[in-house]
């Protein structure tokens, strides 16, 4: 008994010890990253978590601006925001994989403090029924027209007059950190945001300017809504393990997250378990959470596998359920 109790203390010690020596080493800088008064460009910003983004940004005080095709999506955007807030929003249509517009765009808006890069589109399917040109507009909007938003903004963002600290957030997905049934495209594209993101946070971060990748599970939007009427029932199955969240909830982690300037924003706990499990190089401000990382790693990696086999069963079940009739 003994003996388990001092080689758990030993376990703990160690990489706390070692931690505080990185601490001392590193000591890493809390950041702020105000939103009152700053201009917050959303992409995605006439619908679903980029319209509550909006709304949020809005009634806490920022400059907002909006992007999307729809005029008319936009249009209704804004006027619900006029409604809630009494703020007018600037509104820009374009398509971000025509970089020439959005470039047009982030130019007439004017300097940016805070970029969500949000837009996305997702259709699931078995990638053996999916057509090429499904998998290439889901490449293309959602990681293609990332690099367009950011390669458009990021030169006036490096001058930006007022010189607080800056973001650049970026919509990932659950479907970003683990593989699901259904989204070999879409998971593909937002597993490629955080190589993105990784990279560019080291190249920017002489800027004061700090990456922020957000992960949320199913979230009620309209796009969610296109997406059930459609979808592989092992998607659901698989991606049910994480529950549905509301717009609003994941705006404000979203907005939380940039303002604390996190690297990666969990939203709800099976994605705070998600992120522990799959927090592998990537930058980490808080000494609290970098030790909640460490001394949590091999539990978590159980914790995944377990959540691997039930999954895998399903798919079993539902192969030999499927086989019968
Ligand atoms: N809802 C969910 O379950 C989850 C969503 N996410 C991610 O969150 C983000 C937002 O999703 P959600 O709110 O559900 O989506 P919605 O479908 O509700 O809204 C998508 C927004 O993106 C805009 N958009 C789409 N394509 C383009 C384009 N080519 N150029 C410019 N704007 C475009 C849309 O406007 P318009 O069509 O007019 O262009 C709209 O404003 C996405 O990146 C998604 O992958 C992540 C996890 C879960
Ligand atoms: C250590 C163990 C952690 C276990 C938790 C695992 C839960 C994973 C569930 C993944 C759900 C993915 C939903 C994607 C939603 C999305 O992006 C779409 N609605 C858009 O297509």
């Amino acid at each position: 008994m003994a003996l388990v109790l001092l080689s758990l203390l030993l376990l703990l010690l160690l990489p706390l010890s070692l931690l505080f020596l990185l601490y001392l080493i590193v000591r890493p800088k809390p950041v702020k990253i105000p939103i009152k008064n700053r201009h917050v460009f959303i992409t995605g910003g006439s619908s679903g978590i980029g319209l509550a983004l909006a709304h949020r940004a809005a009634q806490e005080g920022a400059r907002v601006s909006i992007l999307a095709r729809s005029l008319q999506k936009l249009e209704e955007a804004k006027q619900s925001i006029h409604l809630a807030t009494g703020i007018e929003v600037a509104t820009f249509s374009a398509d971000v994989r025509d970089f020439d517009a959005v470039k047009k765009a982030v130019d007439e808006a004017g300097p940016i403090d805070v970029l969500v890069v949000n837009q996305g589109v997702f259709v699931a399917q078995e990638l053996e029924n999916q057509e090429l040109d499904e998998i290439k507009f889901m490449i293309d909007v959602n990681l293609i027209g990332s690099f367009n938003m950011i390669k458009a903004a990021l030169p006036q963002m490096k001058k930006r007059p007022n010189s607080g600290p800056a973001s650049i957030a970026l919509m990932s997905s659950q479907a970003g950190q683990v593989g699901i049934y259904g989204y070999t495209a879409y998971s593909a594209s937002k597993f490629a945001l955080r190589g993105l993101a990784e990279a560019l946070q080291q190249e920017v971060i002489g800027d004061d300017i700090h990456v922020t990748l957000i992960f949320p599970p199913d979230t009620e939007t309209p796009g969610l809504e296109e997406e059930n009427k459609r979808k592989p029932q092992l998607t659901s199955i698989i991606a049910g393990s994480s529950g549905v969240m509301k717009a609003e909830e994941v705006a404000k982690k979203t907005l939380n997250g940039i303002k604390s300037g996190s690297f990666i924003v969990p939203c709800n706990f099976e994605g705070l378990l998600l992120s522990l499990a799959t927090s592998g190089l990537s930058p980490q401000r808080s000494v609290l959470m970098a030790f909640v990382e460490v001394v949590t790693a091999g539990l978590l990696r159980l914790a995944g596998l377990c959540f691997q086999w039930n999954w895998y069963g399903s798919i079993q079940s539902w192969h030999a359920q499927n086989k019968r009739t």
